[in-house]
């Protein structure tokens, strides 16, 4: 959103929901003030801070649904800022649908680089799919074939990609090239083209969700243990599989990992057994964020000295909800493939055309 364009949807959502609370409060409604107020947010660039409860207004407001304003947590905004993105850089979202921060990473390309986005969701990707349509002007182009040697290849290309093509130009700048994948990202070979191009890649995988204000209300009115140990136990096993597998690939400089959960098992624990093996560190991840005072980590042992890099947001703090953030930065080059006596690898993907 440009300067201009910021103060516009400013004032109109202001109008919008005077409007609306005026509305409510002529039906006999209790609703306080602050409901209805918005500001921009004070240290995270584009955003504009509103009331949880406005949401539900604010749906078929007419910037909403044309993609110029984009309804999400402010927790969701951080991901694609922390990762430094710069135009040009070629990025993975490993588990992307619905789609905040693909969406959100695509902003910051501004018209220049590549997206390769995976969701193993079919339904869900449909849904990714969509919402990229809306919020950055992506236009498909054809899933072409091109040899008839290739077929087979093709076809299982074709199975996996969903979509190809590129967003809205920024300026003279072309449009971020973006590729959907209904698939498991860990299933893509990083040392196989175009994956050993990646840059920058954002793991924000299936977590507990202990972070979001849902949560704690369903396990309020169901009394189920949400907390199980063994459901924690199997998404930390696929969580640390998914960040060393991201941190694999070749050219990478950075990864963000992050979740929507309040448990060390799914955040700190996951980055301390995916560090040793890598030639990665943990780095500040936004200079001017600031962890509220006393936090609740988890359980166990002291945190390891670099954990005070990660993010944690609490929700009473940081008006938005429980979400945990770690940048790791390359720190030593990955080693070339012996040339000799290396097994051919398997190419499980196909190129960008
Ligand atoms: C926490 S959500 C991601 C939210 C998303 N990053 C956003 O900001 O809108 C996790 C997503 O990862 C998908 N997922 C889980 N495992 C995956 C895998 N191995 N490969 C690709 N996607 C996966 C899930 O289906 C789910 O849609």
């Amino acid at each position: 959103m440009g300067k201009t364009g910021k103060k516009a949807v400013l004032k109109q959502l202001r109008k919008a929901l005077k409007e609306k609370r005026a509305q409510e409060l002529q039906e006999g409604k209790e609703v306080e003030p602050e409901v209805a107020e918005v500001k921009e947010d004070e240290v995270v660039p584009n955003v504009l801070v509103l009331h949880p409860s406005s949401r539900a207004w604010l749906q078929n407001l007419p910037e909403v649904l044309s993609g110029q304003l984009v309804l999400q947590d402010r927790s969701s905004c951080l991901s694609a800022l922390a990762a430094g993105l710069t135009p040009g850089t070629t990025v993975v979202d490993s588990c992307a649908a619905p789609g905040s921060k693909t969406s959100h990473a695509i902003d910051l390309l501004e018209g220049s680089g590549r997206m390769f986005a995976f969701e193993k969701d079919p339904k869900r990707a449909s849904s990714l799919l969509e919402r990229l349509r809306l919020l950055t002007g992506f236009q498909e182009v054809a899933l072409h074939t091109r040899t008839k040697k290739s077929k087979a290849n093709r076809a299982s290309r074709a199975s996996a990609a969903l979509a190809r093509g590129r967003c809205l130009p920024v300026g003279s700048k072309p449009g971020v090239e973006v590729e959907l994948r209904t698939m498991d990202f860990l299933k893509v070979d990083p040392r196989a083209a175009p994956w050993n191009e990646v840059e920058v890649l954002l793991i924000d995988p299936s977590c507990s969700g202990s972070g979001l204000p849902e949560h704690h209300l369903t396990a309020a009115a169901t009394g189920a243990d949400t907390e199980n140990d063994g459901r924690l136990r199997r998404l930390a096993a696929f969580q640390k599989r998914i960040l060393s597998h991201a941190l694999q690939f070749p050219k990478a400089r950075t990864v963000v990992y992050s979740t929507c959960s309040l448990h060390r098992v799914e955040n700190e624990d996951v980055v301390e057994a995916a560090l040793p093996s890598s030639r990665f560190q943990v780095v500040q991840a936004l200079p001017w964020w600031h962890n509220a005072p006393k936090e609740e980590h988890g359980h166990g042992s002291t945190l390891p000295s670099w954990a005070s890099h990660c993010l944690r947001s609490q929700p009473d703090v940081h008006r938005c909800r429980g979400f945990f953030l770690c940048r790791l930065d390359r720190t030593a080059p990955e080693p070339e493939e012996p040339a000799q006596n290396a097994a051919p690898r398997k190419r499980r993907v196909g190129t960008w055309n």
